[in-house]
């Protein structure tokens, strides 16, 4: 089965909101846990019990689990694997992107399904050439996996580098032109595409998503000030096809695992649709 049907079928049981696993240190010394790979792991196991039940798509953050080094890698790997076994699909959020060659091993190496670290999804950057993208995107269709692509950022900087036009001849933004080829590899697919763009919800993105046929993750959300009013605002009434994603804002309300649950539960309310 395709990406895309996955996370349709997913989605349709589970919902749209993305949960986000930040383990920010701050949100460590929060929880009233150590900053190790120990207290990473408590951390982690408390997410997997508050969303992996029932949302259907949960993001690591890997800089997080990076930053304790091999110890914090072997908490992600089993974050991924829990996550998983109760259902959710996880999109890691790796953000890589790199020439041709080397984008092909991290492409084996987090949408290989024989990987330790194999995601259902992870996030790209296209700014080495959209085209660089295309051993990751080959293997993850060959595996059933997908990938989101960075088009137009949530951070302020971005548009600095996204809103630039392509050339003299191409009008179009540099956002405008991911989107563009990200809907070419997604033409005829049903019911959704496998290459999903990432598009923050904290500004008015200009973008016409129209012939994506993909997902779009839609990040800012929450504690980067995006409000509910915001998404549908920038995304339709319906948010069709849009995963809106949450880390710090329902990450706050831990470590109770019972807290955490309701606080993603109300953030599902205020959805349309949901
Ligand atoms: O790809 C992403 O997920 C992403 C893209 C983007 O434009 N902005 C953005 O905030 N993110 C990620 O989404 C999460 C947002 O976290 P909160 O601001 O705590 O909800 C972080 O893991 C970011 O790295």
């Amino acid at each position: 089965m395709t990406f895309g049907q996955r996370l349709s079928d997913a989605v349709a049981k589970r919902g749209r909101l993305c949960m986000g696993i930040d383990p920010h240190p701050e949100l460590l010394d929060a929880w009233g846990l150590p900053a190790d790979a120990f207290g990473l792991a408590q951390f982690a196991q408390r997410c997997v019990e508050a969303f992996a039940e029932d949302a259907a798509v949960v993001k690591p953050q890997s800089a997080f689990f990076e930053a304790f080094g091999s110890a914090g890698i072997a908490v992600l790997e089993r974050t991924i694997a829990s996550c998983q076994e109760a259902g959710a699909l996880v999109l890691l959020d790796v953000k890589r992107g790199d020439i041709g060659s080397t984008m092909a091993a991290y492409a084996r190496a987090y949408l290989d399904a024989a990987s330790p670290l194999a995601a259902d999804a992870v996030t790209l950057s296209p700014y080495l050439g959209f085209g660089s993208l295309t051993p990751a995107i080959e293997l993850a269709e060959q595996h059933g996996k997908g990938v989101f692509v960075l088009a137009r950022t949530s951070n302020p900087e971005g548009g600095a580098v996204q809103l630039a036009t392509v050339s003299s001849t191409d009008g179009r933004s540099v956002a405008q032109a991911v989107v563009d080829a990200a809907a070419e590899r997604n033409a005829g697919a049903s019911p959704l595409g496998d290459v999903g763009i990432v598009v923050g919800a904290t500004a008015d993105h200009g973008l016409d998503l129209s012939h994506l046929n993909g997902p779009v993750l839609a990040p800012g959300f929450g504690a980067q000030g995006a409000t509910t009013d915001d998404l549908t605002r920038r995304f339709g009434a319906d948010l069709a096809g849009v995963l809106p994603t949450s880390s710090r804002d329902i990450l706050r309300h831990g470590p109770d695992v019972d807290a955490l649950r309701a606080a993603s539960a109300r953030v599902v309310a205020t959805l349309p649709g949901e």
